[in-house]
C-alpha cells in the first residue's frame, strides 16, 4: 500500500494502525456536494451542478464501500449520466490502479494509469490515503467528493430534475432513523470487520470481532418479520448493510478472521441479502473473483503467501 505526502506517492505499509493497534480511519478529504442548482451542499463547496454528462465515478469492483456508489448508480438510473471505471482488483505498491486485467475500464478522461495520479491531478500537493470511490467534476477537473456516504445522498436525489429514475432512498419522514440504523452499523459491521481484519493486538481484534457478531445477532431479530431494516420500505440503511452482508462469508470470515458464524447461519439475514442481491441490476455490481482476490492478495501483511482460498461455497446463486 502507499499514500501521497505532498503530492508524492509514497509506501506507507502500517501508517493506518494505531500504537495500540486499532485501525485508524482518516477522514475523506474531498466533501463537496453535486447539488440541482449547484448551490453548496453541507459540506464543502458549491458549485457542482447535476448536469448529465459532466461527472465520472472511479470504483473498484473489490470495494465494499465504492460497491454502494455504484449500486445508487445502478438504482438511480444514473449510467447514461454519469461515466464509470473500474480498477483492477490488486491493490499493491502502486495502490488501485488501471492495469489490464478482466473487468477493468480504463480512465477514458485523461488516461491515468492509477488512483494516485487522480488525486494529485485535484490537488497536486494531496497528503493522505487515495481511496475509492472518487468522484470526479470534468468541468472544474477535481474530485467532488471521495465519500461513499455523501456520493450516494447526492445520487439519491441530486439527478431526479435531470431525469434520474424517481424513487427516494432517504425519505425526509425516516432520515433520523436511517442515519442512526447506519451509524451503529457502520461502527459494529461495515466499519466493524475492517477493525477485526487490520488489528495488530489481540485487545483490538476481541473487541471489533465482539462487535461484529453482536450487530450480526441484533439485525437477525431485528429483521425478523420485517422485510427492510427501516419502516417498511427500501432505504439507503438496506443497500449500505447490504455490501458488508455480500462480502462476509467469502473475505471477511476467512481473511479478516470474523469466523464465530457466517452469514449462512443467520437464516433471516442470509434471506434478506439474497432478496436484495436479487433486486434489478444489482448482480452486475458485483464481482466476486475481484472480491476475493483483492482482499486475499492485496493485504500481504494479513496474508503473506497471498494464497485464495477455495472455498466457501457462494450463497448467492448465480454469482460470479
Ligand atoms: N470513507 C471512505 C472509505 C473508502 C475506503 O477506505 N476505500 C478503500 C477500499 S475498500 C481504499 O481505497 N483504501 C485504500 C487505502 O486506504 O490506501 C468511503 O466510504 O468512501
Amino acid at each position: 500500500m502507499g499514500m501521497l505526502i505532498e503530492g508524492r506517492w509514497e509506501s506507507d505499509d502500517d501508517k493506518l494502525v494505531g500504537e495500540d493497534g486499532t485501525l485508524q480511519r482518516p477522514e475523506s478529504a474531498f466533501r463537496n456536494w453535486i447539488t440541482p442548482d449547484g448551490a453548496p451542499g453541507p459540506t464543502g463547496e458549491g458549485g457542482f451542478a447535476a448536469e448529465p454528462g459532466r461527472y465520472h465515478l472511479y470504483v473498484a469492483r473489490a470495494c465494499p464501500w465504492a460497491h454502494r456508489a455504484t449500486l445508487f448508480r445502478e438504482l438511480k438510473g444514473l449510467q447514461t449520466m454519469i461515466g464509470l471505471s473500474i480498477t483492477h482488483w490488486l491493490m499493491a505498491d502502486d495502490g488501485w490502479t488501471f492495469a489490464n486485467g478482466p473487468g477493468v475500464i480504463p480512465d477514458p478522461l485523461h488516461g491515468a494509469e492509477t488512483v494516485w495520479q487522480l488525486y494529485v491531478r485535484a490537488d497536486p500537493r494531496y497528503t493522505g490515503r487515495v481511496t475509492v470511490p472518487v468522484l470526479w467534476d470534468t468541468q472544474r477537473e477535481t474530485i467532488v467528493s471521495n465519500e461513499s456516504a455523501d456520493i450516494i445522498r447526492m445520487f439519491n436525489s441530486a439527478f431526479d430534475g435531470v431525469g434520474a429514475t424517481s424513487g427516494d432512498f432517504a425519505p425526509a419522514a425516516l432520515i433520523d432513523e436511517i442515519d442512526a440504523l447506519n451509524d451503529r452499523i457502520y461502527d459494529g459491521l461495515n466499519n466493524g470487520v475492517y477493525k477485526a481484519g487490520f488489528a495488530t493486538s489481540q485487545s483490538a481484534y476481541d473487541e471489533a470481532v465482539r462487535g461484529v457478531f453482536d450487530t450480526l445477532d441484533w439485525l437477525e431479530s431485528h429483521l425478523s418479520g420485517r422485510t427492510w431494516l427501516c419502516g417498511d420500505v427500501q432505504t439507503e440503511a438496506d443497500w449500505r448493510l447490504f455490501t458488508t452482508l455480500l462480502r462476509f462469508d467469502a473475505v471477511y470470515h476467512g481473511h479478516f478472521k470474523c469466523n464465530l458464524r457466517q452469514l449462512r447461519d443467520y437464516p433471516v439475514l442470509l434471506a434478506y441479502a439474497q432478496r436484495l442481491y436479487a433486486a434489478p441490476a444489482v448482480a452486475p455490481t458485483v464481482d466476486f473473483d475481484h472480491i476475493s482476490r483483492h482482499y486475499y492478495q492485496s493485504h500481504r501483511q494479513i496474508n503473506p503467501t497471498g494464497i485464495v482460498p477455495a472455498g466457501p461455497d457462494p450463497v448467492f446463486p448465480g454469482a460470479v
